[in-house]
């Protein structure tokens, strides 16, 4: 069996952050771990509280997980701090994991800011270097290379502009575009690109999209896809699970994590 690490924040409802990555790696029938770096206290609706885990707890996990279980690909999510996003780049440069995807997580769909201002520069310079996929949505992209991002050809050279940072291939997420098209851009280095695209679903049910979509992306890695089928197969995993989700609470609800098969 493939084996798979999330490093991201626990949301208590459930339907983003680590509970959804380790539903998403079940599905995928992937085995599933986790370094958590912050406990929220989130649902549906918002997030009430935050508290982040020590340095010194976040490297002890990573520690655990990387002496004994390596994994055969680690997701990045919800880091929230400086000191936490130094400290996963010290255990990242120890243990060498080969395959890493970073989701640049910053503010929920809550408009609840889940990244400090001040840690956006350590998360540049020492994480983006370190994947070999970062998968921003609209907005994370434009935090990240400083100007407003409006359109295809945009998301084009700003995907161009983050793989400069020193990742090896750029995922920007249209879901967040005006139109009744969800257009998801993959950046793999010179002029290669590849779009997906799909027909917007009309629902509030997109309460861990993001997350799910960059679990999908890692299991797939562990299975030993590239990223062109890992991110293929992750985009029909994540539409399908938004299509089939089912209203859940009073705000943004989760989407549906069905199952894709076992241990393979
Ligand atoms: N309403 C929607 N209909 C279809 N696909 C969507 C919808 N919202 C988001 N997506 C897709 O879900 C994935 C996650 O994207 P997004 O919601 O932009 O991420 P994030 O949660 O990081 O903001 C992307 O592939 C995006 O195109
Ligand atoms: C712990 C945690 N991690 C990530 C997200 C982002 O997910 P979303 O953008 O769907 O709110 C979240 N809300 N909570």
């Amino acid at each position: 069996m493939k084996l798979a690490l999330t490093i991201a924040g626990s949301d208590s409802g459930g339907g983003a952050g680590i509970q959804a990555d380790l539903k998403t790696f079940f599905s995928h029938g992937v085995y599933g771990m986790s370094v958590i770096t912050s406990v929220t206290a989130q649902n549906t609706l918002g997030v009430l509280g935050v508290q982040n885990i020590s340095e010194d707890m976040v490297y002890l996990q990573m520690k655990a997980v990387f002496e004994d279980l390596f994994p055969d690909a680690v997701k990045i999510g919800m880091v929230s701090t400086k000191e936490i996003t130094e400290v996963i780049s010290k255990g990242l440069e120890e243990y060498k994991p080969g395959k890493i995807v970073l989701d640049p997580v910053m503010v929920s769909k809550s408009a609840h800011r889940l990244l400090e201002k001040e840690a956006i520069k350590t998360l540049i310079e020492k994480l983006v270097p370190k994947a070999l996929i970062i998968t921003p949505n609209r907005e994370e992209a434009e935090v990240i290379v400083e100007r407003k991002i409006q359109n295809v050809e945009e998301m084009k050279k700003a995907a161009k502009d983050i793989a400069k940072l020193g990742c090896r291939t750029v995922l920007i997420k249209g879901g967040h575009l005006e139109g009744n098209k969800a257009v998801d851009v993959l950046y793999l280095g010179e002029d290669n690109y590849v779009f997906f695209e799909e027909e917007k679903i009309n629902t509030k049910n997109t309460h861990g999209t993001g997350c799910t979509f960059s679990a999908a992306i890692c299991a797939n890695l562990a299975k030993g896809m590239d990223v062109k089928k890992a991110v293929a197969y992750a985009k029909l995993y994540i539409t399908r699970a938004i299509e089939t989700s089912e209203d859940m609470g009073r705000g943004w609800g989760p989407v549906n994590h069905f199952c894709i098969g076992f241990n393979n």
